[in-house]
């Protein structure tokens, strides 16, 4: 036999024995009730990676209780998590115990580098150690002029729009109201955010369409991982039975449309990092070519990153390729699930007349009050903070449309994870825990999470801010007895010691954009946008059903909002 084929056959019958060993041990999940596999080859995964964010969790949910078995392909058990006492055990209070599976971190690696999103352990602490100091209140609130300063450029970007009724893609109903996409111009508008409050880098994606950072991401991950046919489910559903080098490998090197998309992007992104953090003690160049440190006003993340990091030694320190990592992490992980939030609340409000209008009368008499433009960036948070329904909307939004939909993860050693609420198993036993041997790969259905009925009511699918008024809501955490999450009790900003290092950052930038759209802008449904698909695209995107070629698309009538 050839040395070649020699391998070939090495490798087939380690997958087999790898298989025969997860199976034998997955059998101990057997009991925990679930859906029946479509098939031995896909088990359940056809299910999960075709259709929209959280639809077969909801249904499995509703049906097995809040933590189920589905079948990976190949027969392997897995479960699916819903459950918040659960959630509280994996993210908090056996953090240590749990791992992102190996090979999810080869695709953090390919497409960030060796960054925080893709390291581990003692790693990810020595990354988290150095990064967070960059995250904190202050430097969020610093960023609070960028921000309304941006709002503003959209503004009046949208405002040109209605007035010329000159928007390319746009559905003219007599000029005026105008149909705009709002991924379109909202994801431009969070990225050129990111590229400013964190590298002091001006990307210029909202002024200039053919920005070739704004052209890289547009769509990058719809392009990607949308609407996967059933050879990628199968590979995407098989890759865990693969050494990580060898997925590390082949991420790099198989031809393919969307893994070429992401080495795209890649090569992009990395040629501005590269021009950011230089040779010289990892010192960014401050290559700001497109207009200076602009409203950043000479803070940026990058800045206090290298301060934080010149003050570690030796072994703590990040290095070089790490730092650029960083920057690529934190331009992804913070511009398209910013915006994709934003627009899914802008949804929201357009199917919600009633509710649109009372945000509207709110932020109206908060303008009236001159909260929109304090100076004093405490008192603007302590204002905007103190607006009941407004934040009562961004919460039912985050609940709702959790844009990390899914996490996940898989226990080091053999652990049990306890139940906020028993679940019955196939033999009929009621159980209060799950035995999960070591290596269970489990999704942590954020999306699940947030429309568990014994959480948040027999309303939970509802889009009803109200809820978060109502001091006997169930979803508050002195009801349940249980902290998930680092905000309001949602996951989806995670919790524990991975949690999201820009949440706050995000809160800011979806306050100030929230406050001035609503306050200039009338928004109500299109024929296409009733079609929504919510799409798994590992940052949940807008679509329109039957539209895939077009991207992210959420097709809104926008007028200019009267006043009284
Ligand atoms: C609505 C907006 C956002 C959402 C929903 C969100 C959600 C998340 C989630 C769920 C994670 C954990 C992922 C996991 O453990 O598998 C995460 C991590 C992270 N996020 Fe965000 N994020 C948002 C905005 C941002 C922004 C604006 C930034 C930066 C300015 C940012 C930076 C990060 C970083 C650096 C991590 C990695 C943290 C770690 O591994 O320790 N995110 N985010």
């Amino acid at each position: 036999m050839s040395i070649p084929y020699a391998a070939l056959a090495c490798a087939a019958l380690l997958c087999v024995y790898i298989l025969h060993r997860r199976r034998s041990r997955s059998s101990l999940l057997a009991d925990i009730r679930g859906p029946n596999a479509e098939s031995f080859l896909l088990g359940n995964y056809r299910q999960i990676r075709q259709g929209q964010v959280g639809e077969v969790d909801f249904e499995w949910q509703e049906r097995y209780g809040a933590v189920l078995r589905f079948k990976a392909p190949l027969g392997e058990d897995r479960l699916m998590i819903c459950d918040p006492k659960a959630i509280q055990h994996i993210f908090q209070t056996n953090f240590t115990n749990y791992t992102q599976p190996p090979q999810d971190r080869e695709v953090l690696r390919t497409l960030l580098g060796p960054g925080i999103a893709w390291a581990d352990a003692d790693t990810h602490r020595r990354h988290r150690k150095v990064m967070s100091p960059a995250f904190g209140v202050a430097q969020a609130k610093s960023l609070i002029p960028l921000f309304r300063a941006t709002a503003e450029s959209l503004t009046s970007k949208w405002r040109t729009i209605l007035i010329s009724g000159d928007e390319e893609d746009a559905l003219h109903e007599d000029i005026y109201p105008v149909v705009i996409n709002l991924p379109k111009w909202i994801n431009r508008a969070s990225l050129d955010i990111i590229g400013e409050a964190a590298f002091g880098y001006d990307i210029g994606a909202l002024d200039d369409l053919e920005s070739e950072l704004g052209k890289a991401y547009e769509n990058m991950t719809i392009e990607a991982f949308a609407l996967p046919n059933t050879a990628a489910v199968l590979a995407q559903g098989c890759m865990h039975l693969l050494p990580p080098p060898v997925v590390r490998f082949l991420f790099d090197h198989i031809p393919n449309r969307g893994l070429e998309r992401l080495r795209s992007v890649k090569k992009v992104v990395n040629g501005v990092a590269r021009s950011l953090v230089t040779e010289e003690r990892g010192v960014h160049s401050l290559d700001r070519t497109r207009g200076g440190m602009g409203k950043a006003k000479g803070f940026d993340l990058l800045t206090l990153l290298i301060n934080a990091n010149s003050s570690h030694n030796g072994s703590s320190k990040l290095s070089r390729e790490e730092m650029l990592a960083q920057v690529c992490t934190v331009l992804f992980a913070g511009h398209d699930t910013t915006a994709a939030t934003l627009c899914f609340a802008l949804y929201e409000l357009a199917k919600d007349q009633r509710a649109q209008q009372r945000l509207r009368d709110e932020i109206r008499a908060a303008r009236a009050r001159g909260v929109r433009d304090l100076e004093d960036k405490d008192k603007w948070v302590n204002e905007i903070d103190n607006l009941p329904y407004f934040n009562s909307v961004i919460k039912e939004v985050l609940r709702l449309h959790p844009v990390g939909y899914h996490m996940n993860r898989q226990p080091r050693t053999d652990d049990v994870i306890p139940l906020h609420k028993p679940i019955v198993t196939s033999k009929g036993e009621q159980i209060s825990d799950v035995f999960v041997p070591a290596g269970t790969k489990m999704i942590i259905s954020v999306a699940g999470y947030h429309r568990n009925k014994d959480v948040w009511g027999p309303d939970a699918h509802a889009f009803k801010p109200e809820r978060w008024l109502d001091a006997s809501f169930p979803g508050l955490n002195n009801k349940t007895g249980l902290t998930v999450g680092m905000y309001s009790n949602l996951m989806t900003f995670s919790g524990g010691f991975r949690s999201c290092l820009g949440w706050r950052i995000a809160l800011f930038e979806l306050q100030t954009f929230l406050f001035d759209l609503i306050d200039q802008f009338h928004f109500s449904l299109t024929k296409d946008a009733t079609r929504l698909r919510r799409e798994p695209c590992l940052v949940m995107a807008p679509m329109v059903e039957g539209q895939s070629g077009k991207g992210a698309q959420l097709p809104l009538q926008v007028s200019i909002a009267p006043r009284d």
